[in-house]
């Protein structure tokens, strides 16, 4: 099916939005009539522009308050209509949204509004145009895609048909299987756009936070199922009005779109793009500094040994357990602080999941590899985070590990036995792009939302995983006003998993880790939420450990002090807790601005 975006989805001047929109790969675009009369260009060069951009002029829009009206009014509404069917005419635009009427002037006549929607189409025909019959959940008598079918079948016009916003049907609540009782013919049109659960006005609601499919809590893939079992043969359309989106980069948003749609159809059945392929676990997490010096005691103290070294690269591979950390000292000019740069992911299928990632718009990157080198394919998260996709044969060495040359070591390990976790900060304008990308091209299911409180600020943040746990990803975002923004804002972090963190804290700190102080009324307050065995609670106290625990399981948990964007974490998961400490973690943001200070 063709796909396509409306204007009011992007960013900028209506050229920067058609061009965003054609390098995205849409084949038409709506035309919202305010990005029209804002523009410089005549309606023909904007056709002009659309057709040497390789766009569809899919719709132009919208028209508001026509229907249901007393005789006078309506005549002054067909003159308006009028001039806009001539606008449409020099655009090429073949169709047109009208919205159910939000006037406090519209009567609550169906036969009324039936018989003015039919003179429209009428004159909307006259001129090779069609009539697409929206109903807006806060319109004023029509506010149900059933409701505006029943006044477009009773006005029988084959000028006139509906057109079908996923916002307003889902918004409502409406079943989506009465789509199917529509002949797809009639069908005018389908806009999709979704939106987190939210008790707000609908109006509010649909003006400032729509999403893009699959970044919100609709069902658009069911509702869109329904038009195609309808018959329904049109372009699906992105409609979004979000405030972020509106100030944000068109480029970038399009592409965000454009994944969107392609999962969307994928959901749907409508689209076959390459196969998820999920990952197993981190092959590695790397973390770049222009000075070793900075990292590598902490390293040593967390129980790590720096076993080879890249045969080409300014690379070290530091290892414990199954937990591997590479020390890449190339940092160009940029980012001289330790700072989270690249995840390595074991891949069942390297090449598949490359061929996933770019089917989905996500930006592969050269390879940075000598020819002797494994082939490593990465690609781009909206963070710039690299992320690998590895197939490592540890011993074989035929994989990555097989580029470094192993450097003699005294292994000293502190009980660590893989990454359990990487935190990563997103800006907070691309967070639900985060999302989206970590599920539809990682392949790792995003788990619910949840808000932390900093000192100085809110903190959203999502895991995204795989079904096993063995890759766990925790996404933030919300910057506080005293992160220092030269620094690249909120540092990000590794969580180190070990089946004893009373010993390895032990072991860590008697090897000079520094470690987060913990209040004592944290102590005070675990206390009163849960029992413990004799002498449990004073460890945690004496450690600085985390405690949580839930109907599945218990988790402890405690980090280092930060070191220039990065720091760690030490976790012990014990029965089935999935979790990351969420309760704690206020305790923990306001110890490290008590660090900081
Ligand atoms: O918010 C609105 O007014 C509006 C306008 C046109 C649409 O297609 C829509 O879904 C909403
Ligand atoms: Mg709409």
């Amino acid at each position: 099916m063709r796909t396509s975006i409306a204007t009011v989805s992007l960013s900028g001047t209506l050229t920067e939005k058609l061009t965003a929109a054609a390098r995205a790969g849409f084949d038409g675009v709506e035309i919202f009539e305010n990005d029209l009369i804002g523009s410089p260009l005549s309606p023909e060069e904007i056709r002009d522009q659309a057709a040497d951009l390789g766009l569809k002029i899919d719709l132009f829009q919208p028209m508001r308050d026509i229907e249901a009206v007393p005789e006078d009014a309506f005549a002054r509404n067909l003159r308006r209509a009028e001039h806009k069917f001539r606008l449409m005419r020099r655009l090429g635009a073949d169709t047109v949204l009208v919205c159910s009427s939000v006037s406090p002037h519209a009567l609550d006549d169906d036969a009324l509004a039936a018989a003015q929607l039919r003179r429209l189409a009428d004159l909307a025909g006259e001129s090779g145009i069609r009539v697409a019959y929206e109903a807006l959940a806060w319109g004023r008598h029509v506010s149900t895609y059933d409701h505006a079918w029943r006044i477009v079948e009773a006005a029988d016009h084959p000028a006139l048909g509906v057109c079908l916003d996923s916002f307003h049907i889902l918004a409502r609540g409406s079943d989506v299987t009465g789509i199917e009782a529509i002949p797809g013919d009639r069908i005018f049109f389908l806009q999709l756009a979704d939106a987190p659960q939210m008790a707000l006005d609908v109006l509010q609601w649909s003006r400032h936070h729509r999403c893009f499919p699959g970044q919100g809590d609709l069902d658009v893939a069911g509702l869109v199922r329904a038009a195609v079992r309808a018959g329904y043969e049109g372009p699906l359309s992105l409609e979004v009005f979000n405030d972020v989106f509106r100030q944000a980069d068109a480029g970038r948003t399009a592409v965000d779109a454009r994944r969107s749609l392609t999962l969307l159809q994928e959901a749907a059945g409508l689209a076959a793009p390459p196969e998820p392929v999920v990952p197993t676990g981190f092959a590695f997490v790397e973390i770049a500094t222009a000075d070793t010096a900075r990292i590598t005691p902490l390293l040593t103290a967390l129980g790590f040994s720096r076993t080879a070294r890249h045969s080409g690269k300014p690379v070290d591979l530091w290892e414990q357990g199954e937990a591997g950390i590479l020390v890449n000292t190339d940092t160009g000019s940029h980012r001289p602080e330790p700072s989270l740069t690249a995840v390595g992911l074991e891949s069942p299928d390297p090449a598949g999941a490359c061929a996933r990632a770019e089917s989905l718009l996500a930006p592969v990157l050269p390879r940075r590899r000598a020819p002797e080198d494994a082939p490593l394919d990465a690609v781009a998260a909206p963070d710039g985070t690299e992320f690998f996709f590895c197939a490592t044969d540890r011993s074989g060495r035929t994989g990555w590990t097989g580029d470094f040359a192993p450097a003699p070591h005294r292994p000293a390990p502190a009980g660590i036995t893989r990454v359990d976790h990487v935190a990563l900060t997103q800006p907070w304008h691309h967070f639900d792009e985060a999302t989206l990308f970590h599920r539809g091209v990682l392949g790792l299911r995003p788990h619910a939302s949840v808000d932390l409180a900093d000192p100085y600020g809110l903190l959203r943040s999502r895991a995204v995983s795989n079904e096993a746990g063995t890759v766990r990803i925790a996404l933030g975002v919300g910057a506080s006003p005293t992160d220092d923004p030269a620094r690249g804002g909120r540092p990000q972090h590794v969580a180190l998993l070990t089946e004893d963190l009373v010993a390895t804290v032990r072991r860590v700190r008697a090897a000079g880790a520094r470690l987060l102080p913990v209040p004592t009324n944290y102590y005070d307050d675990l206390a009163a939420h849960h029992t413990f065995a004799p002498g449990e609670l004073e460890t945690y106290r004496e450690l600085g450990i985390l405690y949580d625990r839930d109907e599945k399981g218990e988790f402890r948990h405690c980090y280092t002090v930060t070191t220039g964007r990065v720091f760690f974490e030490l976790v012990e998961r014990v029965g089935g807790y999935d979790g990351y400490g969420a309760r704690n973690a206020a305790v923990r943001l306001a110890a490290q601005h008590a660090v900081a200070e």
